[in-house]
C-alpha cells in the first residue's frame, strides 16, 4: 500500500508583483476560516479597500525579501520536502513527499492528483504549523475533505494537528539560539515572536495561545542555564479587532526605556522564514527598536532547512506513518 504524505504551508504569492500578491490575499482573506466577520461586509471592505490598496504596499516589501528562487516560504518548504523525502528512502520507509499551500501554489489539489497518480492510498497530512491555530490547520484539514467531496474513491487520510512539543523541533530552536550566541554574544534580552490572533477566536476556544505559551516555557527551559530573560510577544496584527497582545513592536519600542539596548528575536511558530519574519520584524520591528534608543537589534532565523530541523520532520512523520494499518482492499 503506497503512502503520500503533504507538508502544506500557508502559500505566498507567485512573484513579488501587485497582481500576483492581489490574487494570492484575494483567494487567503477570502477564506471564512481566516476572517470570521459576517461574510456579506466582509466582501465589501476586501473588494472596496483590501484588495486595491494592501497588494501595492506590500509589492516593494515582497521585493526586499524575494530570494533568487523565488519566494522564501516557497523555497524552504521545498527543500523540507526533498530533505524529509530523502531521509525516508535512506531508511527505506516507502512514501512519496509533496508540498502543498493552503493558498496559491503549488496547491492542494496539485498534490493531491501527484498522489493518486502515484498511486498513494494513504496520504498524512502536516500543517507546517508547531502550534494549532483553526485559522491555519483546521482550513488544511477542512480543504482535504473539500477537496475530495465528490470522489468516488478516497484515500485514508491522517492529520498531525500540531508538534509544538516534538522534542527536535524545540531542541533545533534551542540549539540554533545557543549557537547564535556562541558566536556573536548573548544579548540583554531575548523575544519570543509569535503570529498573533484575534483574541475572540482564543476566548472561543482555539488553543493557538496556550501552544504558544508551552511552546515558550519549553524553550524557557532549554535556555535557563543561559541567563538571558526571555519574553513573549505577537506580531502580524491584521484588521481593527482586538488580537492576542502583548503586540512584539509596542514591547520593542518599550524596551529602551526600560534600559534594554540589546535584543535578540526569535520567532518559533513560523518553521520558514517569510515576510513576516524577514520584513514585519528584520526591517520594520528593527528600524522602531532603533527610532525607541535601541542599540542593538538581531533577528535569529527560522529552523529553515537545517538539517537537524529536516530529521526531526522526518521523525514526525516516521512516527505517524508507522503503524498505519493496510487498509483491505479485497
Ligand atoms: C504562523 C502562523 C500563522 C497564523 C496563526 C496566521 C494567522 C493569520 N494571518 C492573517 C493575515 C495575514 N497573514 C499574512 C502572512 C503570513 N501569515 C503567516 C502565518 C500565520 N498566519 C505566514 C507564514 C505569512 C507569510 C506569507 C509570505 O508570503 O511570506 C498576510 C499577508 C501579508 C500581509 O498582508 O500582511 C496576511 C494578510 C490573519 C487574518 C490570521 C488569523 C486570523
Ligand atoms: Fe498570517
Ligand atoms: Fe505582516
Amino acid at each position: 500500500m503506497k503512502t503520500g504524505v503533504v507538508l502544506i504551508n500557508l502559500g505566498t504569492p507567485a512573484s513579488p508583483k501587485a497582481g500576483a500578491i492581489r490574487a494570492y490575499l484575494s483567494e487567503f482573506l477570502s477564506d471564512p476560516r481566516v476572517v470570521e466577520i459576517p461574510s456579506a461586509l466582509w466582501k465589501v471592505i476586501l473588494n472596496g479597500a483590501v484588495l486595491p490598496l494592501r497588494p501595492a504596499k506590500l509589492a516593494p516589501k515582497y521585493k526586499q525579501i524575494w530570494m533568487e528562487e523565488g519566494s522564501p516560504l516557497l523555497v524552504y518548504g521545498k527543500r523540507l520536502a526533498r530533505g524529509v523525502q530523502e531521509q525516508l528512502d535512506q531508511n527505506q520507509v516507502q512514501a512519496t513527499v509533496v508540498l502543498a499551500m493552503r493558498y496559491g501554489e503549488p496547491s492542494m489539489q496539485q498534490a493531491f492528483d501527484q498522489l493518486r497518480e502515484a498511486g498513494c492510498e494513504r496520504i498524512l497530512i502536516v500543517p507546517l504549523y508547531p502550534q494549532f491555530a483553526a485559522s491555519t490547520t483546521a482550513t488544511i484539514f477542512e480543504r482535504t475533505l473539500q477537496l475530495h467531496r465528490q470522489a468516488r474513491d478516497m484515500p485514508e487520510f491522517r492529520f498531525v494537528k500540531r508538534f509544538h512539543h516534538l522534542p527536535g523541533y524545540l531542541d533545533t530552536l534551542a540549539s540554533n539560539v545557543r549557537a547564535y550566541w556562541q558566536s556573536h554574544g548573548k544579548p540583554q534580552q531575548l523575544l519570543l515572536s509569535f503570529h498573533g490572533l484575534p483574541q475572540r477566536s482564543v476566548d472561543q476556544g482555539d488553543p493557538y495561545l496556550s501552544d504558544c505559551m508551552k511552546t515558550a516555557e519549553a524553550l524557557q527551559t532549554r535556555l535557563a542555564g543561559e541567563g538571558v530573560p526571555i519574553d513573549i510577544a505577537f506580531q502580524s496584527r491584521f484588521g481593527r479587532a482586538q488580537w492576542l497582545g502583548p503586540s512584539t513592536l509596542s514591547v520593542l519600542q518599550a524596551y529602551p526605556g526600560d534600559n534594554v539596548r540589546h535584543v535578540d528575536v526569535l520567532c518559533p511558530g513560523f518553521v520558514a522564514d517569510c515576510l513576516e519574519t524577514l520584513e514585519e520584524i528584520s526591517i520594520e520591528c528593527a528600524r522602531a527598536f532603533s527610532q525607541a534608543g535601541g542599540e542593538q537589534f538581531r533577528y535569529i532565523p527560522c529552523l529553515n532547512d537545517d538539517p537537524a530541523w529536516i530529521s526531526a520532520m522526518a521523525g514526525l512523520v516516521r512516527q505517524h506513518i508507522a503503524g498505519w494499518p493496510e487498509p483491505n482492499t479485497d
